[in-house]
């Protein structure tokens, strides 16, 4: 019996000879990489579900139809998906929903995107136990189908500047939603237009109509600034928003708070009175979510829709503090573990394509006059896409450890402990930025691994990288995720300095921590550079910024001077806290085959982190030239012990082919016969296509 459990009869036989090769039980790292026997069997069975529903599947590629008809058909499959879901899965399991939405859905999202994974956990984490009762399950069910509206046209990153604001109107216990009416800022945006005593919503500049607070140059015109925002699902099918405003009692602002707020009448869909919503149009991505942007004025809703579980506003207008002033950033927290655990399926997909492919196509001859390789055999291809594969495994424990930290600082923060919250916090943004951005980098190497067919959408990588690359920007702009994480290290900087004591997370930059406890000698080794990059590049950052402050330059701008070395140094922070969660769960791993293959994954990943920060290495003299050398001989050592079992190391994914979308990265290996069939559905290949018979016909013809 074959190690590899993925071997069928009719297989393209250069997939089949690779899957022989396989030196461990594909099924044993199966249940690794998912968590566990029972998860796996779990998800088989949500799958085999899903395979007996044919009204789940795409009926054609995606990539055929317009926008307009991809979203009719996500919304087809998820109104057939929520009316049976509950059948087959648990829908208060989120993996179990993940895996369900990335089969039926694809990565390319589906209106309800944002209702899922941020509008139903704010809700969760954000309404009072009344509020739950009354709105919670009609959202799970979607009876309510909502979004989470933040961003304003103006301002996303900077939440400060956000100008949306809640009114509270005691007399008749509402809060009134609406926008103060001016600011300097340009940008395109919605204003009220009164044109002979006649209101109407007008797309402007803003800069263009201000002359005066709300007033147009001539004086005719009284404009008013609506906000925009942006949020998923709201360009057509949310009834419902969680908005981010400001809350205002008695001329006070207590800041930002989250309220829900009806849009949209749930028989009609028409907007409700006072609001203007709609679509943003196409972007370089995920375009089945439908992005859109909203706008109101003296728009009323119940005091009860504030969500109160943390801050409260009653009757007569007093306002109770959340225990804890952050308490609400919980939905973030959760949200960017979520985000994680995304990208990382990203990745475990594009790298299961492009290394199938890679087993199929033969290209070149290593040696001319013999035969064509396997594209997989070039040194330069594994080099391209086995660090891709190690960094998989990296983000699933890194977003299993994170996802736990998370679900027990909430439960902390319940019982009015916040002791973890800023150390988590601090973390969850340098990996949201750091995991985001080198899983698109990987994919994207995926995808150029596989030639001209990586750049067909009959690979899906296209989907895939504008997927991952998209959340580079959203939850968090990367830059600034970086550059938050810097200003929690500038603290445990300044402490260390003053020779306070520092939080497990940082006690590095006290010299050598005990984080490290691999078991390994050589990982020890290899995390012990992680540390001294880390340690060097906060310090380095710290000390170019004190130096200035000691030349009479504030602390603020000190920092913002020296912020490209900042993020630098929360790169290596987050880069060393995935590599000692990687490194540590090698011995958590009880199958030997498996282990030794864990093993050389870790080994790579390390190898290749520390030489993508090679120059931080040989300063001060830390390693010397040979050292260095080592470590590359390291990484194309480890190249060559993962190029046989490559192929079984992404069928442990356990993706199957409706998942993965791809032609390419079909498990039969059957490329190019799939190839022209899958071209043969494209719309083009029709008769008497407008484009030739109106306008090249003409041209052409003699007739
Ligand atoms: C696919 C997608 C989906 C989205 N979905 C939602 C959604 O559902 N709900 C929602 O509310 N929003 C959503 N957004 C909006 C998203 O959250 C914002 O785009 C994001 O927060 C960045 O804000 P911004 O666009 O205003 O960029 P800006 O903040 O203007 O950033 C522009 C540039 O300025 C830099 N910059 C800004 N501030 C600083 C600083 N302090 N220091 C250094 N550099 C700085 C940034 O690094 C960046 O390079 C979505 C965006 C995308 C792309």
């Amino acid at each position: 019996m074959p190690l590899n459990k993925y071997i069928q009869d009719g297989d393209n036989q250069d997939l089949t000879n690779e899957r022989f090769k396989a030196t461990f039980d594909t099924e044993h790292l199966a249940t690794v990489y998912h968590g566990g026997e029972e998860k796996l069997k779990k998800l088989r069975h949500i799958r085999n579900e899903i395979t007996k529903r044919g009204h789940l599947f795409d009926s054609i590629p995606s990539a055929h139809r317009t926008r307009a008809e991809k979203i009719e058909d996500v919304s087809r499959k998820l109104k057939n998906l929520m009316e049976t879901v509950s059948d087959f899965a648990d829908v208060t399991d989120n993996l179990d929903m993940v895996a369900i939405i990335r089969d039926v859905m694809g990565v390319d999202g589906f209106p309800l995107a944002l209702h899922t994974l941020m509008f139903v956990p704010t809700l969760q984490n954000q309404a009072d136990d009344e509020q739950i009762e009354e709105w919670l399950m009609e959202a799970i069910q979607g009876k309510i189908i909502g979004t989470y509206a933040q961003t304003e046209l103006g301002h996303g990153t900077n939440l400060s500047a956000i100008e949306t604001t809640a009114t509270f109107d005691k007399s008749t216990d509402e809060f009134v939603i609406h926008t103060p009416t001016t600011t300097a800022t340009k940008w395109l945006v919605f204003f009220k237009v009164t044109i002979n005593g006649v209101q109407k919503l007008e797309f402007g500049r803003h800069d263009v109509f201000r002359t005066a607070p709300g007033h147009f140059a001539a004086g005719r015109f009284a404009a008013e600034t609506f906000r925009s925002r942006w949020p998923g699902g709201l360009g057509t099918s949310c009834t419902h928003v969680v908005l981010v405003a400001n809350l205002i009692i008695d001329l006070k602002n207590y800041g930002l708070h989250p309220f829900f707020v009806p849009i949209r009448d749930r028989n009609t869909y028409l907007p409700l009175s006072g609001i203007s919503v709609g679509d943003i149009g196409s972007k370089m991505g995920v375009n089945c979510v439908d992005n859109g942007f909203l706008a109101f004025v003296n728009y009323r809703i119940p005091r009860r829709n504030m969500l109160m579980k943390h801050s409260k506003v009653s009757k007569d207008g007093s306002y109770t503090a959340p225990p804890h002033p952050k308490a609400a950033y919980t939905t973030m927290l959760y949200v960017r573990s979520e985000l994680i655990l995304h990208q990382s399926c990203y990745l475990a997909m594009a790298m299961a394509i492009s290394i199938r492919y890679s087993a199929v196509r033969r290209q070149g001859e290593i040696k001319a006059g013999t035969q064509e390789v396997q594209i997989l055999d070039y040194q330069t291809q594994q080099y391209r896409l086995f660090p891709g594969l190690a960094r998989v495994f990296a983000y699933v424990t890194a977003a299993a450890t994170v996802s736990a930290m998370t679900e027990s600082c909430i439960k902390d923060l319940s019982h009015g402990n916040s002791d973890v919250l800023a150390d988590l916090h601090a973390l969850s943004c340098g990996l949201k930025a750091v995991v985001t951005h080198q899983a698109s980098q990987s994919i994207d190497q995926a995808r150029q691994a596989c030639g001209g067919h990586g750049y067909s959408d009959a690979s899906y990588l296209p989907s895939l990288y504008t997927s991952s690359v998209g959340a580079c920007t959203y939850e968090g702009e990367n830059m600034v995720m970086l550059l938050q994480l810097a200003r929690y290290l500038m603290k445990a900087a300044t402490k260390k300095d003053e020779g306070a004591a520092l939080t497990p997370l940082v006690a590095y930059l006290g010299g050598k921590s005990d984080q490290i406890s691999t078991g390994n000698d050589k990982f020890a080794k290899l995390l012990s550079h992680f540390e001294h990059i880390a340690r060097r590049r906060v310090m380095h950052a710290y000390r170019q910024m004190i130096e200035e402050e000691q030349h009479g330059v504030e602390r603020d701008y000190a920092f913002a001077n020296h912020s490209v070395d900042w993020a630098k140094a929360a790169r290596a922070h987050t880069k060393l806290f995935i590599a000692n969660g990687f490194a540590a769960r090698v011995q958590t791993i009880s199958d030997d085959a498996v282990r030794d293959v864990f093993t050389t994954l870790v080994e790579l990943y390390l190898c290749y982190e520390l030489m993508e920060m090679a120059a931080d290495l040989t300063a001060d003299g830390y390693l010397s030239e040979a050292d260095v050398q080592q470590l590359r001989v390291q990484i194309y050592e480890s190249l060559k012990k993962i190029r046989p079992n490559a192929v079984s190391i992404v069928d442990s994914f356990d993706l199957c082919d409706r998942e993965l979308r791809s032609v390419l990265g079909r498990r039969d290996g059957h490329v190019y016969e799939n190839l022209y069939k899958w071209a043969q559905l494209s719309p083009l290949n029709q008769k008497n296509l407008p484009h030739v018979e109106k306008y090249l016909k003409p041209m052409t013809s003699k007739l």
